[in-house]
């Protein structure tokens, strides 16, 4: 009666560190890539990665609304400087919410201060 939960877990990746300039590589080669960008509205606002969805890490149904998303597609999660974008993947990663993710870890600020394309 276990659904082998050991060979389900197999399909999980840990998220994984990429530095702006690889992040910027990997989107431009994988459109379908999805940015994930986990600042407030607000923050979101004022400038994001061109194509990205906001999702509030603060928002009170965070990790329901991460469990939702396609977890056929490959995300890159990403906050302004790391501290919650680093929260939001131990969660992804502790709850299997997505089996594919890369984490700019250094977050917005490094992105927009390299000069790498922003949408408002
Ligand atoms: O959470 S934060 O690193 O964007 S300030």
């Amino acid at each position: 009666a276990d659904p082998a939960p050991a060979a389900a877990a197999a399909t999980f990746a840990a998220p994984k560190n990429i530095s702006v300039d690889d992040a910027d590589k990997l989107l431009k080669s994988n459109p379908k890539i999805v940015v994930i960008d986990v600042r407030t509205t607000d923050e979101f606002k004022a400038g994001h990665i061109p194509g990205a969805k906001n999702i509030d890490f603060f928002s009170d149904d965070f990790a329901k609304q991460l469990g939702a998303l396609d977890k056929s597609q490959t995300y890159l999660v990403h906050c302004a400087a790391g501290g919650r974008s680093g929260k939001a993947c131990k969660l992804i990663e502790q709850q299997q919410l997505l089996p594919s993710v890369y984490h700019l870890n250094e977050g917005f600020k490094a992105w927009e201060k390299a000069g790498k394309p922003v949408e408002k």
